[in-house]
């Protein structure tokens, strides 16, 4: 059980973003996913998420393998990009409403007052601000139990108090097993989650020039993924 990123590399457009890339987060943990811009934490999280192919590597979660059983594997995740994934007309009661209908999830109750949304459940989301929306975003995490959470910049647009409580419901995902990955360049209070052994930060260098990939004849775009 537990998570687990061995040796993984990808290329995007021809050019090498991730290389070698190795670690584990063991049950009830969380790990801060950092490095400088274009250092490929949006690329890590995109190809731990299945929705961009790795050019050599693996990921195993709860042992199920990410190139061998992408749907065993996919089953257990969830993942929360750059955008929101919300449907502008509809409300935020009804757009958590859909995605507990979609993903089998309980209650409405714990993800509304986690993410403080009482008050914004009648407003559409193309009336709500951008941090809202992201709260709004961010509480279909509490939808569907799924064991690791994959989170890119979550803390975006968050105020001081809407950042604690995000903080707050990745310690509790962990106290109950869960396992989180998260990209920040904010601090972000993980507590008891992010200590110990195979806690600590993943950090994230930029792939040296000299580690291009390059096709076969030299032609760095004929190799690689494809975004
Ligand atoms: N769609 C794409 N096609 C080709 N290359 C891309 C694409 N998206 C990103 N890259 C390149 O991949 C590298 C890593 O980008 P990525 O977005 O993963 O970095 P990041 O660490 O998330 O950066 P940031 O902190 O700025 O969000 C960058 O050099 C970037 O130019």
């Amino acid at each position: 059980m537990g998570f687990r990123v061995t040796d993984l590399s990808c290329a995007r457009s021809g050019r090498a973003v991730l290389r070698g890339v190795g670690f584990a987060i063991p049950e009830g943990r969380a790990r801060l996913l950092r490095g400088p811009n274009g250092a490929g934490k949006t690329t890590l999280l995109r190809v731990l998420a299945g929705l961009l192919a790795p050019s050599a590597g693996e990921a195993e979660l709860d042992g199920a393998r990410l190139a061998a059983e992408p749907e065993r594997y996919g089953e257990n995740l969830a993942y929360c990009g750059h955008l929101d994934s919300l449907k502008p007309q509809l409300t935020v009661g009804e757009n958590l409403r859909f995605w507990a209908a979609l993903f089998g999830g309980g209650p409405l109750g714990p993800a509304v007052a986690a993410f403080d949304l009482e008050p914004l459940l009648d407003r559409p989301v193309h009336a709500c601000s951008a941090g809202q929306k992201r709260r709004a975003g961010l509480a279909r995490l509490l939808l569907a139990p799924r064991r690791l959470w994959l989170l890119d910049e979550p803390t975006v647009s968050l105020d001081t108090a809407a950042v604690a409580r995000l903080a707050a419901a990745i310690r509790a995902h962990c106290a109950g097993g869960g396992m989180a990955l998260v990209a920040t360049h904010l601090p972000l209070d993980l507590g008891p989650a992010g200590e110990g052994p195979g806690a600590g930060p993943v950090e994230l260098a930029p792939v040296e020039a000299a580690e291009l990939a390059t096709g076969a004849d030299g032609d760095p775009f004929l190799t690689g993924s494809w975004a």
